[in-house]
């Protein structure tokens, strides 16, 4: 028969939430800040939620309990990423670890970069490296100190940081013939962006917010540099053979010539509810931490030491902590991502007493976040250095 299955009485239903317009689904109801607008949607419809973005179908789970049932008990069927437009424009047609589906393909390159780029033997191999780049910023903090400067510390983070990542992938901080800085910038903005095409794809021709064009030209650019950052590479490995690996490039140009292998989801039941093929699974790890049965209801007080004396830690075995997500896509770069955070906020507050500039009290700091890939702050966060270990 042609005719589709009728739907019986005990057959899954799917997720409750709101209710769908023709075209656009929810899409009206993200708003600009799409993590906290789920989360009072997820109040009202519980914590995993079935939407519609544009033609898509998608799963918000906003509960540690739900999250552990699709990054832990179901992680296999959920371990694929969307093709999105930005993962086709700037990552070479969905290559890369972060953007490709799972399969052989990214199976290798995850094994490659957690094994030869972000091994703890690497990561110690450039402590040095950090020492010295986290001294110079103390260095010029402590002259603003002297001269009692009010410090950008948001512009000041980001620029170590960078800079620390430039001498670890291609091993200088800074080049005469490039600057990676507007072009880093403009991919986390672009990657970050919220893009119709990936909801409603018969609006991808129009390119209705411009963002195909500004990929397009991303790529073009960035391709230009990586290519410079190559072509150097192999010319000094050719007289430096000897020399032991230094950066990431150094280390993927050796394993170039080793061979690399280039899962269906499925539908599924869980927590009772059909969860459709090709569903976007969206964690909402914003509403994670405010859950009140995990954070009871002191969630968005600044309390550092919340979870001091319990078991809880942040490496994604506990559902209510998700920094670095969990399962399988859970992020390969934590041990550096935490070994660095850990080193410049220590140093931050052992060398400096800080003060927030024109008697802003501390509960009166600007808080407010942007949507985007990693939620940074809408202002930058400024503050008065004082020295304090001469005394
Ligand atoms: C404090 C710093 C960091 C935080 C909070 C963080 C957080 C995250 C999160 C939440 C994910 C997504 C996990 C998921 O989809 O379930 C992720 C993925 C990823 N992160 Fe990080 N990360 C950090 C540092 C780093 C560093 C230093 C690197 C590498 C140099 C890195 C490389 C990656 C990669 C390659 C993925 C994609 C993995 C995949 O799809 O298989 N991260 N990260």
């Amino acid at each position: 028969s042609f005719r589709p299955r009728r739907q019986r009485k005990n057959d899954p239903q799917l997720p409750p939430g709101p209710p769908a317009l023709p075209i656009i689904g929810n899409l009206h109801m993200l708003g600009k800040l799409p993590h906290r607008s789920l989360h009072q949607l997820a109040k009202k419809y519980g914590p995993i939620m079935s939407m519609r973005l544009g033609s898509v179908p998608a799963i918000v789970v906003s509960s540690p309990q739900a999250a552990e049932l699709f990054l832990k008990t179901h992680d296999l069927l959920f371990a694929s990423r969307p093709m999105l437009q930005a993962s086709l424009y700037m990552s070479y047609g969905n290559k890369g670890v972060v953007f490709s589906e799972y399969g052989p393909y990214w199976r290798s390159v995850r094994k490659l970069c957690t094994l030869q780029l972000l091994s703890a033997s690497k990561i110690e191999y450039f402590a040095p490296m950090r020492r010295e780049e986290v001294g110079l910023l103390v260095d010029s903090l402590k002259k603003a100190a002297a001269a009692r400067e009010v410090v950008d510390i948001s512009l000041a983070v980001g620029d170590l940081i960078q800079n620390m990542t430039c001498r670890m992938v291609f091993g200088e901080a800074k080049n005469s013939e490039f600057d990676l800085k507007p072009l880093a910038k403009e991919a986390l903005n672009l990657a970050g962006a919220f893009n119709i095409a990936d909801c409603v794809p018969f609006l991808g021709a129009f390119d209705l917010q411009g963002l195909t064009k500004r990929m397009k030209s991303f790529s073009k650019a960035m391709d230009t540099i990586l290519e410079k950052i190559i072509c150097e590479h192999e010319r000094e490995a050719r007289w430096k053979k000897k020399q032991q690996m230094k950066d990431f490039v150094d280390v993927l140009l050796s394993l170039m010539n080793q061979p690399m292998t280039s899962n269906e989801e499925e539908e599924t039941i869980i927590d009772g509810y059909h969860i459709p093929k090709n569903a976007r699974i969206i964690v909402n790890a914003w509403a994670i931490g405010r859950d009140p049965n995990a954070w009871s209801d002191n969630a968005e007080e600044f309390l550092p030491e919340r979870f001091a004396d319990t078991s809880i830690d942040l490496r994604g075995h506990d559902f209510q902590l998700l920094p670095f997500g969990s399962g399988r896509r859970g992020c390969p770069g934590m041990q550096l991502g935490l070994t660095i955070t850990r080193f410049v906020l220590a140093q931050l507050v052992h060398c400096f007493n800080w003060e927030l500039p024109d008697g802003v009290l501390p509960n009166e700091l600007d808080m407010s976040e942007i949507f985007g890939l990693s939620m940074p702050r809408a202002n930058h966060l400024v503050a008065v250095p004082k020295y304090r270990l001469r005394v």
